[in-house]
């Protein structure tokens, strides 16, 4: 792959290419980040739902702040993939999830792209040494994983295949940042990367308890919505667990609860709770906590679900005075202490 011809620093225009869900929520991502955005689909109506899907997100955007100069306006829809990307200083593509029909996209990609220029799938799941395999130049083609929407939703996966070079991953991960994202580069490839994996083990149950008639759609909703998603809107999956340990922490609780993960709640295999994966999980939870303490963690994690209830409209806002000169609110779970 040749050196990229600009830093990320320095990117002024972006191309995307397939302009759906995912697709038209970068492109709503870009152009609130001020960015010249390039978008192109096949589909016959794809200029009409994009422009619909741009100018619904926008007053969100609007909310949580534009960067100067950037406009709705700033959008050109181009006539083919090769226009979209002739003059693109990084591209995102964003088509159906189909193996074949990303790997030619992706090699038509290649084709018509400035030199050096990274080339991004959003794919969800496929390896990119899987999806790099038609294109002449593969050094230049990463995934980056969104979130949807992708323009409220921070996180980004990027990661390589086999034959993309290191520099284009770094640029990448580089990139997403500058342009307002919270980025994980990963080392390895993993089906699914990371948060799709944890979400599909979610999810997989979820499907496993409906079908058998466990529990309701909306039982299974509610019980995170209601539960742990409160938590996880802020603290991880790991994190929250440790403080089940109380102050013993993350030991603590492996040693209290571990061997309930044999029990059969789950339909899928557990792994071995040996001393390496304890020491793992333990250590990470240290890292994870960066020296606070679990006191402090505790402090964090109740000001955190309280921010969510308030944001989420289970807390009220702002408490108003009533005719009695009493301050009321509409909540059922009453204001915090
Ligand atoms: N929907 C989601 O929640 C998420 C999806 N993704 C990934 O984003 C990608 C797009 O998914 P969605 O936006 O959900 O699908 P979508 O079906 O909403 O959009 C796909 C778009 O691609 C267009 N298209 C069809 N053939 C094309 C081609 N040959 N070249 C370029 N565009 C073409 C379609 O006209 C359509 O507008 C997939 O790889 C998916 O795995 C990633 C994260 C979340
Ligand atoms: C449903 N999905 C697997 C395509 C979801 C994602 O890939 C990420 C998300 O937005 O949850």
């Amino acid at each position: 792959m040749p050196p990229s011809p600009c830093a990320p620093e320095e990117v002024r225009r972006v191309a995307c290419v397939g302009a759906g869900v995912i697709g038209g929520g970068w492109v709503a991502h870009f152009l609130a980040r001020g960015y010249d955005v390039t978008a192109w689909d096949p589909a016959p109506d794809a200029e009409e739902k994009l422009r619909r899907l741009v100018d619904a997100a926008w007053p969100a955007l609007e909310r949580i702040g534009l960067a100067d100069g950037a406009s709705p306006d700033r959008l050109t829809v181009a006539a083919t993939a090769e226009e979209a990307v002739a003059d693109a200083q990084f591209v995102q593509e964003s088509a159906p999830e189909k193996l074949e029909l990303k790997r030619s996209l992706l090699a038509r990609l290649d084709a018509a792209a400035p030199a050096g220029v990274v080339i991004a799938s959003s794919t969800s799941g496929y390896p990119m040494t899987d999806m790099q395999t038609e294109a002449a130049d593969p050094g230049r083609l990463v995934v980056g994983h969104p979130f949807n929407p992708p323009y409220l939703i921070p996180l980004v996966e990027v990661v390589g295949g086999k034959q993309t070079d290191a520099a284009a991953v770094e640029w990448a991960s580089r990139f997403y940042k500058v342009a307002g994202k919270s980025v994980i580069t990963m080392e390895r490839e993993l089906p699914g990367f990371i948060a799709n994996r944890l979400q599909e083990a979610l999810w997989r149950e979820a499907l496993h308890m409906v079908a058998n008639g466990e529990a309701t759609v909306k039982e299974i909703d509610d019980s995170i919505t209601e539960g742990p998603g409160l938590r996880w809107a802020f603290m991880g999956p790991c994190l929250t667990f440790a403080l089940a340990g109380g102050e013993g922490g993350m030991g603590h609780m492996l040693d209290h609860f571990g061997p309930s993960l044999k029990s059969p709640w789950t339909r899928l295999e557990a792994p071995e709770l040996d001393d390496t994966l304890r020491a793992a999980m333990v250590d990470g939870c240290d890292e994870a906590a960066g020296g606070r303490t679990i006191a402090q963690l505790v402090a964090e994690r109740d000001q955190g679900v309280i921010d969510v209830l308030r944001a989420t409209g289970r807390l009220p806002r702002q408490r108003t005075e009533g005719t009695d000169g009493i301050a009321h609110n509409s909540s059922t779970m009453g204001d915090e202490k």
